[in-house]
């Protein structure tokens, strides 16, 4: 097996339609087995090494006898508590049979929203990965309310891999690449080998299903979501099949297998990258033109005189998205006023705002400190 020069730093995301077999939704032992071997294999050759896991769900299911997955929360919290701990069982005699250490990262949505958090998490991923040890992810469906859910471990997954700076994302998955359509209702669609931007699969009018396989979350939309993430933040990305988990290797050999996403130049700044990714917009403020090249072209902070309108009920500190007339997307930035003191200041230049709210507020409405870029947006 050919191997690659330097230590890399790789997400693996393997999803429930790889773990489990159709119909019956028991284990595909053979593909977990392959999977384990392969990482254990990159472990060795030093690389650092990530899974993020599905299938708790799934696996609950089958555990209790259901045909289906469950609809209510606290079933389904239920269901997930019963299937997490068997997963990790059966990864544990896995990996243990290979010498390969593992542990279990539980995440939510908060553990990365939140700044302190987020720099904890990203200590403990450092940590455990330095050990040698290959960190085990899934969300903590247990516990997580519906409000503060990643929903699908695609976008968790690209969340994790910018929040540890990696190198490469692997979704992997029970179609070989993403195609022009989904592949399972349309017999002529045709397979996407490489994606230098995303605009591109706008261009050539993708359809991505968002409905996955029985077991599975999102279908190919989520995906495309996690490469949006992953690539922002400086990460290639690979769609490939989940039966192959050997293709990792061969894919960082260079082989042009599944579908593979260049990354935009890495944004060198920690902080912007946890602003563009893993703070939740509640908001949305227009700009005008000169506002909008004013960030853009010229790395200033947004100023209350280039807001046309503002959407969306949001608290000061909370982050938004900054949108361009025609409502494209070209920053995420974090406020220094809620959205009630911007209905009353936007338009307004920054000495007129203490006369209009009463009382002295900030000069800028997004200090370009908290103020990331879209890479995208042109
Ligand atoms: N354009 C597309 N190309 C490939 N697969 C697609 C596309 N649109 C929808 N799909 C569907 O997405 C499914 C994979 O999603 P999902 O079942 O959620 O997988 P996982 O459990 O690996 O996350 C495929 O089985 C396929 O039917
Ligand atoms: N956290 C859930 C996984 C949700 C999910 O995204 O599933 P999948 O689409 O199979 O990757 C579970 O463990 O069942």
């Amino acid at each position: 097996m050919a191997t690659v020069p330097r230590p890399q730093t790789l997400v693996v995301k393997i999803g429930t339609s790889s773990l489990t077999q159709g119909k019956s939704g028991y284990l595909a032992l053979s593909t977990i087995a392959r999977l384990v071997e392969t990482l254990s294999r990159l472990r060795q050759q030093d690389h650092r090494v990530i899974l993020v896991s599905s299938g708790a769900m799934g696996v609950g299911c089958v555990r209790l006898g259901l045909s289906e997955r469950p609809r209510t929360i606290a079933m389904k919290q239920a269901v997930a508590a019963v299937g997490q701990g068997r997963l990790m069982r059966v990864y544990d005699d896995l990996f243990s049979a290979l010498s390969q250490p593992i542990a279990q990262v539980l995440l939510t949505r908060s553990d990365l929203e939140q700044r302190s958090r987020y720099v904890n998490s990203y200590r403990t991923f450092r940590q455990l990965t330095q050990l040698g040890i290959i960190p085990i992810v899934n969300e903590n469906d247990t516990v997580a309310i519906e409000e503060l859910k990643f929903g699908d471990n695609d976008t968790l997954s690209a969340l994790v891999a910018s929040l540890v700076g990696a190198d490469w994302l692997f979704l992997l998955t029970d179609v070989d690449r993403l195609y022009s359509a989904d592949p399972r209702h349309h017999a002529d669609a045709h397979p996407i080998h490489q994606v230098d931007k995303l605009k591109q699969l706008e261009d050539l009018q993708i359809v991505v299903g968002d409905r996955g396989s029985q077991w599975g979350t999102g279908g190919m939309a989520t995906k495309l979501e996690a490469a949006r993430i992953a690539t922002a933040a400086g990460i290639r990305m690979a769609i490939t099949e989940g039966r192959h988990p050997e293709n990792i290797e061969k894919i960082l050999a260079g082989e042009p297998l599944g579908t593979q996403f260049a990354p935009h130049p890495r944004p060198n700044n920690a902080r912007k990258r946890w602003i563009a990714n893993s703070l939740v917009p509640t908001g949305r403020l227009y700009l005008d033109a000169g506002a909008v090249q004013a960030i853009r072209q010229g790395g200033k902070s947004l100023l209350a005189a280039g807001i046309t309108q503002v959407t969306g009920e949001f608290q000061r500190r909370d982050a938004v998205q900054l949108c361009d007339v025609n409502g494209q997307e070209v920053a995420r930035g974090i406020v220094n006023y809620d959205s009630q003191e911007l209905h009353q200041i936007r338009g307004c230049r920054s000495d007129q705002i203490p006369e209009v709210l009463g009382y002295e507020g900030a000069d800028t409405v997004v200090h370009r400190d908290n103020l990331a870029l879209e890479p995208e947006a042109d």
